[in-house]
């Protein structure tokens, strides 16, 4: 279990993380998302001791992280793929991080086996691809097979094999009772691998729910509707708290109200309807939804990227 308390880390101007709180649950995959620079991997990095907070507290199994005698059971994390020694193999590294906890020779080649290194294991690190790196960085993170694990986009440059099998393996993980934080900006990989959501915005928790909530808290009812009089039935359905948008010659889509209650408009009225499609929400569209306000760096047309807000820079 993780457990944050009022964290918060201030770099010079820039409150990266402004105080937040959460729990981080045993026995289920938590996702962590945010826009880019919304505070995740500093979040990570404080929860592993790689940076002390400015004020506030967090534990990992109930200790910080530098109180654990033996850290590699406890938690495992990939960070950063790249914080490696360039010129040692695969093997070598992971063998150098089993030596400091006395880990098994045996569970060093178990890892490499579990995460599709064997054929490169002897290689020096410093030439894997991005996709193999992460795949040394799962390993490194299981070796001392911890109770929690903290994943900062462990799909990152991985092919859809890999993609499949990190998915099956932290479901499988938090079935058998460990604590799985993973951060994605992938909201269908999140929607299909993660039971929780912790969503932070410019250093802030802004949803703390269960996938399935947040989906729900972003459904509006928006039907699809296809007809032969789109204007005539846009003109009788809009309304108080009712909105139609017209895409296409014969299409529109109507938010705010049931199927049920479009199709006895379009009764009432002798309007042909001859499709009437309820449309699901996504992830993504949850996700938009809640962010909108929270984003700082935003893409244009012409593909800039420039700051949208320069809150506390
Ligand atoms: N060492 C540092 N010194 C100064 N500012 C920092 C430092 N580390 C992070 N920041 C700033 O803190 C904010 C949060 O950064 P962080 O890397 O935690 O975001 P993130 O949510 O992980 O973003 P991304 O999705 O892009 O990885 C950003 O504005 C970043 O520029």
């Amino acid at each position: 279990m993780i457990e944050a308390k009022g964290l918060t880390k201030v770099y010079g101007q820039k409150t990266a993380v402004g105080g937040v709180s959460f729990t981080v649950q045993a026995g289920r995959v938590t996702g962590f998302l945010g826009p880019n620079g919304a505070g995740k991997s500093t979040t990570m990095r404080m929860i592993m001791g790689l940076d002390s907070p400015t004020s506030g507290d967090v534990t990992v199994n109930g200790l910080h992280y530098a109180q654990h005698k033996a850290p590699l059971h406890q938690v495992g994390a990939l960070l950063d793929a790249k914080a490696v020694h360039t010129s040692r193999s695969a093997y070598n590294h992971l063998l150098a991080m089993a030596a400091t906890h006395s880990i098994p020779t045996a569970r060093v080649h178990e890892v490499i086996e579990m995460t599709g290194l064997g054929a490169v294991a002897k290689k020096k690190a410093g030439g894997f691809s991005l996709g193999m790196g992460q795949r040394l960085g799962i390993a490194a993170a299981l070796l001392g097979d911890p109770q929690t694990l903290i994943l900062d986009e462990p799909v990152n440059g991985l092919d859809p094999e890999g993609v499949l099998w990190v998915r099956n393996l932290v479901k499988y993980l938090a079935s058998q009772g460990k604590t799985v934080f993973l951060s994605s900006h992938l909201m269908s990989e999140m929607a299909q691998t993660a039971d929780h959501l912790i969503v932070i915005g410019r250093g802030r928790i802004i949803a703390d729910a269960p996938v399935q909530d947040i989906i729900a808290g972003a459904q509006q009812a928006k039907t699809l509707v296809r007809t032969s009089a789109a204007s005539q039935l846009s003109a009788l359905l809009v309304g108080d708290g009712v909105r139609v948008d017209q895409s296409q010659t014969e299409t529109l889509e109507v938010v705010g109200l049931q199927p049920r209650e479009i199709a006895q408009v379009a009764l009432d009225n002798n309007v042909l309807v001859y499709e009437l499609t309820p449309q699901v929400s996504s992830l993504e569209d949850a996700y938009f939804n809640l962010t909108k306000d929270e984003v700082e760096y935003q893409s244009h047309m012409s593909g800039e990227p420039v700051a949208a807000a320069q809150e506390g820079k």
